[in-house]
């Protein structure tokens, strides 16, 4: 029996990965809060003839919602508009992160907690801090969800290469997406040399890169203020809580990878050699991560052995913007003491 909870779950990314949550051989019970029209999207799906129970809870049902969550997702908040950077939403997603991820500690000590509201880079931190001051904090359990990135990366380069021949399904063997959620701190890297001798030309390979790094900004100027991701990034978000909900019932250890997460290194295996190898003690960063039993359990140094000059230098530019933003995460949670 496993009982997913989504907070947020009315919203624009929210509704969509209900649905295909609702689609999950993994889940038995699904939970759905929002400050608004949760119970109405939570009826519409339970008429979805899965095997899993839906509901739905209203502003001031958080501890229902929460009570027995195996795994709770975290898409609440406000999106970007045009002209803004995911820094902008901080203001008000952190404090909206910090009380519902206190009322998870509460309410649902042991769930995996998958953070999506924006700014990952700051959230995460936020998320762990909290929970660090609540007593409560199990480094393994707190993700913040950067496959969006992953997705954009398999899609682009497969776009950039000429999809006849490296179709975008191919891609996932490739590709993985290192760093931080937003701009310069999404760091694509092509696993495979093969695959990335062909993006032969310097400037194809730095347009590729970019498209990776500001792939929400297209979907924020073509939303023309109507909000930001919500389609691909439900889907993204499925892929990985998915992935979660496969290792609760796998209760062996996953594979390493494929998939990344956004997560405090300090608390994993693998998580100071990853610090050594990159020659850097930042506490946060998303590198493909071993699962057990919903966990992340360790993180992969591997990749970074057979990184290009182009990715260690982009991993440097990383480094110093991802510094700030997690230090801003753990700041907020200091001033609030
Ligand atoms: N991690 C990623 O890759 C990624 C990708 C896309 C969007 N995002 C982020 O996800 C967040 C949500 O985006 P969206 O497009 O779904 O926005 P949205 O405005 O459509 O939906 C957000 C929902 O959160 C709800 N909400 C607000 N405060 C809440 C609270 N305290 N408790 C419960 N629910 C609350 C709102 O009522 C709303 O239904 C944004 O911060 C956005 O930037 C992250
Ligand atoms: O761009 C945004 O603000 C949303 C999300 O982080 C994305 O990458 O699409």
């Amino acid at each position: 029996m496993t009982k997913v909870t989504v907070l947020g779950a009315a919203g624009g990314i929210g509704q969509p990965l209900s649905l295909l949550l609702k689609m999950s051989p993994y889940v038995s019970t699904l939970a759905l809060y929002d400050l608004r029209l949760a119970p109405g999207v939570a009826r519409d799906l339970s008429h979805i003839n899965t095997n899993s129970k839906c509901r739905g809870y209203g502003k001031d049902e958080l501890a229902d919602a929460l009570k027995g969550a195996n795994v709770v997702v975290i898409p609440a908040g406000v999106p970007r508009k045009p002209g803004m950077t995911r820094d902008d939403l901080f203001k008000i997603n952190a404090g909206i992160v910090a009380n519902l991820v206190s009322a998870t500690a509460k309410y649902a000590p042991s769930a995996r907690i998958l953070v999506i509201s924006n700014p990952v880079n700051s959230t995460v931190p936020v998320a762990c801090e909290t929970l660090k001051n609540l007593g409560q904090f199990k480094p393994g359990k707190v993700m913040g969800v950067t496959t969006l990135d992953v997705v954009r990366a398999h899609t682009f380069l497969s776009d950039a290469l000429g999809a006849d021949h490296y179709g975008r399904e191919a891609m996932k063997s490739h590709v993985t997406v290192v760093g931080g959620h937003s701009g310069t701190t999404i760091v694509p890297i092509v696993t495979n040399a093969k695959v990335r001798s062909k993006l032969t030309n310097k400037r194809q390979y730095d347009a590729y890169i970019h498209r990776v790094q500001f792939g929400g900004d297209e979907v924020v100027e073509a939303k023309q203020g109507a909000g930001s991701a919500t389609l691909s990034m439900a889907l993204a978000g499925f892929q990985f809580a998915n992935e979660v909900l496969r290792s609760i019932h796998l209760e062996k250890r996953g594979e390493p990878g494929p998939l990344p997460a956004f997560i405090y290194l300090p608390g994993v295996e693998g998580g100071k050699e990853l610090q050594s190898k990159l020659g850097t003690n930042i506490e946060y960063f998303a590198a493909p991560v071993q699962l057990l039993r919903g966990d992340v359990v360790r993180v992969d140094a591997d990749w970074v052995d057979g990184l290009s000059d182009e990715e260690k230098k982009a991993i440097k530019v990383c480094l110093d913007e991802l510094d700030k933003n997690v230090q801003k995460g753990k700041r907020f949670v200091q001033s609030k003491l």
